[in-house]
């Protein structure tokens, strides 16, 4: 297992990128910890692949180095950084027994039968196969394979870093939780450093301590899930995380009130003057609708989510939206909205700005 470290890190697909917007990968400069689950979350294009291919060694960074504990691999491939992947699509030998897959890359590095079987037996537990250990893998389905997939890849103890592509995606529904809470258990029992790049935020949040948030090739956030859902660096950290997202309103930050469209509210704590495009973020669970506290809104619709209803409403020409208990009675005379202080956010240029007085 090893520590990952990014130094100065970044990557231009082109041959002579002129200035950042040709880069993929912005520069980044991070220590992931070793023995962290980390998630790299991100819409589609904003660079994951890009930095996991860079940290396999499928791709050499234009610029920076990658570090394994302390030591340079930019530029080692891929078999000598002693990692163990798990692609989208399953990659498993057809003519091979489920078992042989398995104990393929323990044979590789010579570890004596007794041992591989001990392993292998483990490792199908895991992935709930120990009765088709000795099946042709040919014929089996795209699932099943992936499973084989995602056992061989945690089959060895001693490798640095243990890295996952959207593995889940041909897995059924219903084994995805499985898995995902296997993954989870591999990793508490044996601490591999692990690195799990997806588009979905319920994985990267259910699998992760922490997760890698990126948008436009930065990252715009490593942080715990509380971290990412109370307190989101970026706009695109609260947009992209949640379910409705966090708001986001254009405003006046004046001390500590906010101002929208000529009306005010109280920020419960001081911000410094400050220029450039202002914002107020406010998640769906931190704003309240009144009939008499707060700014004015107009309810368009409710909608009932099963544990909890959304209110989609308009304010000041901005939609927005509301989270309110299942039992909580939403009606037309709830014509204002009040934001609870502490949970109130302000952006510029789409980076949080801190308020006075709070740590770094
Ligand atoms: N081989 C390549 N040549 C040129 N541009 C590339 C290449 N691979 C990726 N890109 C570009 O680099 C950017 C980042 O792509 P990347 O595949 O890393 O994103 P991603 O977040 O993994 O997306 P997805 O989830 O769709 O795989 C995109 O703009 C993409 O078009």
């Amino acid at each position: 297992m090893a520590k990952i470290t990014l130094d100065n890190l970044a990557h231009s697909y082109m041959a002579h990128p002129r200035g950042e917007e040709d880069f993929a990968l912005k520069q980044m400069t991070h220590d992931w910890e070793d023995g962290g689950a980390y998630a790299l979350l991100g819409s589609s294009g904003c660079g994951k692949s890009t930095l996991l291919n860079i940290i396999s060694g499928l791709l050499i960074p234009s610029q920076g180095r990658v570090l394994f504990g302390g030591q340079d691999v930019t530029h080692a491939p891929t078999a000598e950084r002693n990692i163990a992947q798990v692609f989208q699509f399953p990659v498993v030998y057809d003519t091979m027994t489920v078992h042989d897959n398995l104990a393929f890359p323990l044979r590789n590095r010579g570890r004596d039968e007794a041992y591989v079987a001990e392993r292998v037996q483990e490792i199908a537990r895991m992935i709930g196969m120990e009765d088709q250990l000795r099946r042709k893998c040919s014929g089996l389905t795209a699932d099943a394979k992936q499973k084989i997939s995602l056992g061989r890849g945690m089959v060895r103890k001693d490798v640095n870093a243990l890295l996952f592509d959207e593995p889940l995606t041909v897995i059924d529904p219903h084994m995805k939780w499985e898995l995902r809470t296997q993954l989870k258990k591999l990793h508490h029992d044996f601490g591999h450093t692990m690195i799990y790049v997806t588009h979905d935020q319920t994985e990267a949040l259910t699998f992760a301590d922490k997760v890698v948030v990126m948008y436009d090739g930065r990252v715009v956030q490593i942080g715990t899930p509380e971290e990412l859902f109370e307190r989101p660096e970026h706009t695109f950290v609260g947009y992209f995380i949640g379910s409705p997202g966090m708001n986001v309103i254009p405003a006046k930050v004046e001390g500590s009130r906010a101002y929208i469209n000529g009306s005010n509210f109280d920020l419960g704590t001081g911000y410094r003057a400050m220029e450039g495009k202002v914002e107020i973020g406010v998640r769906p669970e931190f704003a309240r609708l009144s009939q008499t506290e707060g700014l004015p809104v107009k309810i368009r619709r409710v909608e009932d989510a099963g544990r909890h209803k959304i209110i989609r409403a308009e304010f000041f020409g901005h939609d927005i939206n509301i989270v309110a208990g299942e039992d909580e009675n939403i009606g037309p005379d709830m014509t204002r909205v009040r934001f609870d202080p502490a949970h109130v956010n302000v952006y510029r240029d789409d980076w949080r700005v801190a308020p006075e007085g709070e740590a770094a």
